[in-house]
């Protein structure tokens, strides 16, 4: 029987860096062959898309798989087990997977199923690696502005101490086979070190702690870490116990929610595409996308721009008010118009949001 594929669990919460980290492995791969298997909050395929324009050659366009029909975690039979078979199927398989969760997704679910009948045989999950928000976490929290999504939850009659987000952020804390504290660009060496010890102290025993700036990690260090995962659930203690429920009386309305996603903080979350013509300025646009997010209390932004009188397109990201913006790729066949998707706490005022955002930036 041929050696099983390893496979790579990247998760996180939102705006951590799971892309970016994903990105510069890709660009540094040395010929290894890696297929992604991306699954995003929100249905505008940003990740995909950013990652399709890394323009490497060992990162081609059929190897990008994105799952979109709602959270990894809880579709695990209906959508990662079959995309994962897809992949194993062909001729020429990849000599390794690497697999984006998103910002929401629990990886305890997602580990569990590399035991499923005709997964295991074949595949097995080399690592999961969890990155932190390194600045966020020095913060006292795990992501802008949940810190204040918490407090306000606290002062709830809710009687868990815990939030069912840091529930999540302890979850995905406690499967990781390796923690980055990413963004130390933006941290000083003290509240580096510190996060670093903090994380190393509520880790498992043998789990590696390290340190990077725009998930910029030798894919020696993050690939080949040999843990199999699947066969070591115990260890990856889980905050959230699973109820399967066959009838959802939680059930209020007809949409793709179902009961997973009420016990881990989906429905918290909200998002949106808003989608607009050309912007005149890029570095005014950015500005203005900073005063919606702080407006509104936006958590995460992201999308591609069309600028006037510039083939390519602009990428902007933004996690909380911090964004980043940069031209990434010609437009080529794509519609040339602006599109973004918006994520945040449930109850976002989008009629407001989608009129700041496509309002003129000039007359803004
Ligand atoms: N300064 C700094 N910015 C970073 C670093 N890593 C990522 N970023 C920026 O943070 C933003 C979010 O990064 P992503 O890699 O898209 O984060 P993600 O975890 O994939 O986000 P989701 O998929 O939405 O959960 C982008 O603007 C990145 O450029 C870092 O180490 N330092």
């Amino acid at each position: 029987m041929p050696a099983k594929i390893p496979a790579t669990v990247v998760t996180g919460f939102l705006g951590a860096g799971k892309t970016t980290l994903i990105r510069h492995m890709l660009q540094n791969a040395n010929g290894k062959r890696i297929a992604l298997i991306i699954n995003e909050f929100g249905d505008l395929g940003v990740d995909g898309d950013i990652l399709r324009g890394c323009g490497d050659e060992t990162c081609r366009e059929e190897d990008i798989m994105e799952l979109s029909n709602g959270c990894i975690c809880c579709t695990v039979a209906d959508d990662f087990i079959p995309t994962m078979e897809k992949l194993l199927d062909r001729d020429d398989a990849p000599d390794h997977i690497v697999i984006e969760t998103s910002g929401l997704a629990l990886p305890q679910p997602l580990v569990r199923a590399f035991n499923w009948p005709g997964i295991s045989t074949r595949v097995t999950v080399d690592g999961v690696v969890t990155v932190v928000d390194g600045p966020a976490h020095h913060a006292g929290t795990f992501a802008h502005d949940v810190a204040a999504v918490d407090a306000q939850r606290a002062q709830d009659d809710n009687l868990d101490h815990e939030t069912p987000l840091s529930e999540l952020f302890e979850d995905q804390l406690a499967c990781a086979d390796m923690i980055v504290v990413n963004k130390s660009d933006l941290m000083d060496s003290t509240a580096l070190d510190a996060t670093t010890k903090t994380l190393t102290e509520a880790s498992r025993p043998g789990v590696r702690v390290v340190q990077a700036s725009m998930g910029a990690l030798p894919t020696s260090v993050l690939l080949g870490l040999e843990t199999a995962a699947e066969s070591d659930m115990e260890a990856r203690h889980e905050v959230h116990h699973h109820h399967h429920h066959d009838d959802d009386e939680d059930h209020e309305d007809g949409d793709h929610h179902h009961d997973h996603e009420h016990e881990h903080g989906h429905d918290e979350f909200e998002s949106f595409v808003v989608t607009r013509g050309e912007i005149t300025d890029a570095k005014a646009f950015a500005d203005h996308v900073v005063s919606v997010i702080r407006a509104h209390g936006i958590l995460r932004l992201k999308g591609f721009a069309a600028v006037q009188g510039k083939p390519m397109r602009l990428t902007l990201q933004a996690v909380g008010p911090r964004i980043d913006t940069y031209f990434d790729a010609p437009f080529g066949a794509a519609l040339r118009e602006t599109r973004l998707v918006v994520i945040g706490q449930a109850g976002l005022d989008r009629p407001a949001i989608e009129k700041a955002l496509t309002e003129d930036t000039v007359a803004a």
